[in-house]
């Protein structure tokens, strides 16, 4: 995929939401030189970020090859934890990692449409919700899309992009440039409730939980059978608590409402376990046990 010039360093990124997603995304621009306003509304949401970004800077200079070249320090302190969506008012694009829930997004869009400037793209990071539904609930339906990044959004190389039937070309330029300027590739998919990814993803996985809940096999087999047998690098259990058991259910949800297929119809075991907290690798538990660090 083709995109423009190396947009400037001092180009201003918002991100919205300083959980998993929004934590990754904003040091993905941080590292690369641009300054970044993370917006959460929620105190304890910005103060475990900011500890989750530093513990991710440092694992970034480990674990990634060519290792990031600026002093994590330098780097975080290019991020700036915002309590209001005022703050991002003079952001050229900003990338909404708010919960994964229909009411939530929309809320969040229509903020997010009054506080920024008319210019200002808004790339959500929604695992399935369609682009267009999202774009409706603004008044700049050509300058929305979707950046679906990959979880650990700083160790993955490549985000899934979608454009929606309004997104206008500049507006898809705009976000192509910046991927490329922070070194990930781009996949361009049209727009459908889950794109390619969450709608072929979450099927599996609920289909993985409820062998589990029939006792066909217990967690650990089924994603061995995953790993071991076909030699993929996860199993899809595992890879459902890496994304988190409350977004699984909630992509579920929007999946099932946005289509009408029953078979995203949530397994009782997924429902089960959010319920009772367990909402994966996040929580210390989910279809497996975690050390929480
Ligand atoms: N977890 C994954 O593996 C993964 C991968 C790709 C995409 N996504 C998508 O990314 C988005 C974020 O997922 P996550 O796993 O980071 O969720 P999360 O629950 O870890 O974080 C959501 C954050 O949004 C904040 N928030 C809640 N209401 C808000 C509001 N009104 N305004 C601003 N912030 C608000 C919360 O305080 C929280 O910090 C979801 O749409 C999800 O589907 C998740």
């Amino acid at each position: 995929m083709r995109s423009g010039s190396r947009p400037p360093a001092t180009t201003p990124i918002g991100v919205v939401g300083a959980g998993t997603m929004g934590v990754g995304v904003a040091q993905c621009f941080a590292e690369a030189g641009y300054p970044v306003t993370l917006h959460d509304p929620d105190p304890a949401a910005r103060a475990a970020g900011e500890r989750r970004l530093r513990t991710g800077l440092r694992a970034a200079r480990l674990l990634r090859r060519p290792a990031p070249g600026d002093p994590p320090a330098e780097v975080a302190a290019r991020v700036r934890w915002a309590s209001a969506p005022d703050a991002l008012a003079g952001a050229a694009l900003v990338v909404e990692c708010g919960p994964e829930r229909m009411d939530v997004k929309e809320r969040i869009l229509g903020t997010l449409d009054a506080a920024c400037g008319p210019d200002t793209v808004l790339a959500s990071c929604t695992s399935a919700i369609p682009v267009d539904i999202l774009a409706g609930h603004t008044g700049r339906p050509d300058r929305v899309l979707a950046t679906h990044f990959m979880n650990p959004a700083h160790l993955k190389d490549a985000v899934e992009v979608v454009r929606g039937p309004r997104t206008s070309e500049e507006s898809l330029a705009t976000v192509l440039a910046l991927l490329d300027a922070i070194g990930k590739r781009a996949h361009l998919v049209r727009d459908s409730p889950g794109f390619v990814s969450n709608r072929v993803l979450m099927p599996m996985i609920n289909d993985a939980a409820a062998r589990v809940e029939e006792g066909t096999a217990d967690a650990e087999t089924v994603d061995l059978v995953f790993t071991d047998c076909f030699g993929h690098a996860m199993g899809p259990l595992r890879t459902a608590d890496l994304i988190g058991l409350d977004t699984v259910l909630d992509s579920l949800v929007v999946l099932r409402e946005t289509t009408g297929d029953p078979r995203f119809e949530p397994t009782a075991l997924l429902r089960d376990l959010v319920e009772r907290g367990h909402r994966g690798r996040k929580s210390g538990r989910g279809f497996h046990n975690y050390e929480i660090r």
